[in-house]
């Protein structure tokens, strides 16, 4: 099971993520975030990434904003607004995370399969992601019966985890403030008990 701690903002919490092995270290870049962290600062965040990739969260940027991550050095672009699938051909598939938010009715068109993987987060009016809250897992687990590649979003922290990870089996597990003491200020204990409910959960 792959792990994503999202939201960072400080050196040392992209260090204790390093330290415990997490795979995916993700960054908001949406100003209107309690956890927006400028451009700039990726240049400093990633230093101190290794070897865990690096993804840059956007809301419905302009190419040129995400073209200036993957020059800073992002391994994956996140892309939580309605961005197109033309948009993300464009800073290419394979690259992309394309997150959604879910509501009910929900389908994804098929053509969004040759992105890197769908990240499935709980809807909430007027907030793009860092709910808290969780959604009904059994829409997550119908997309990983679909093929889908999943990256399990919104409300898990280090209670629920292992209930997600056993009724969905997706392929990563995506957390921000279930880990969090403050909006961007990451709680390093809470942070622990998540890796270890993962790593718990994957001996099922
Ligand atoms: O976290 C934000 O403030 C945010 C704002 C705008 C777009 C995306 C955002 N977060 C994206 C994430 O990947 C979070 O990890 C995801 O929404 C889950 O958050 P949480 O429910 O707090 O674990």
């Amino acid at each position: 099971m792959k792990v994503k701690f999202c939201g960072l903002t400080r050196e040392e919490d992209v260090s204790k993520a390093v330290s415990l092995g997490v795979d995916y270290v993700g960054f908001i870049l949406y100003p209107l975030s309690k956890r927006y962290v400028r451009p700039e600062r990726l240049k400093e965040l990633f230093k101190v990434a290794e070897d865990a990739k690096k993804v840059a969260v956007f809301v419905e940027p302009s190419y040129e904003e995400v073209k200036l991550a993957l020059d800073y050095g992002a391994d994956l672009i996140q892309l939580h607004g309605d961005e197109s699938i033309d948009f993300a051909r464009k800073i290419g598939m394979e690259r992309v995370i394309k997150a959604f938010r879910v509501k009910q009715d929900f389908s994804i068109d098929q053509r969004w399969k040759e992105a890197y993987a769908i990240l499935l987060d709980t809807y909430q009016e007027g907030l793009y992601g860092g709910t808290g809250r969780t959604f009904d897992w059994s829409v997550a687990r119908r997309f990983v019966e679909g093929g889908f590649r999943i990256f399990l979003s919104g409300g898990l922290n280090p209670q629920n985890v292992q209930a997600a990870v056993k009724e969905v089996r997706p392929y990563a597990v995506d957390v921000s403030s279930g880990i969090e003491k403050s909006p961007g200020v990451k709680d390093h204990k809470k942070m622990e008990e998540f890796m270890h409910a993962v790593k718990d959960s994957s001996k099922d």
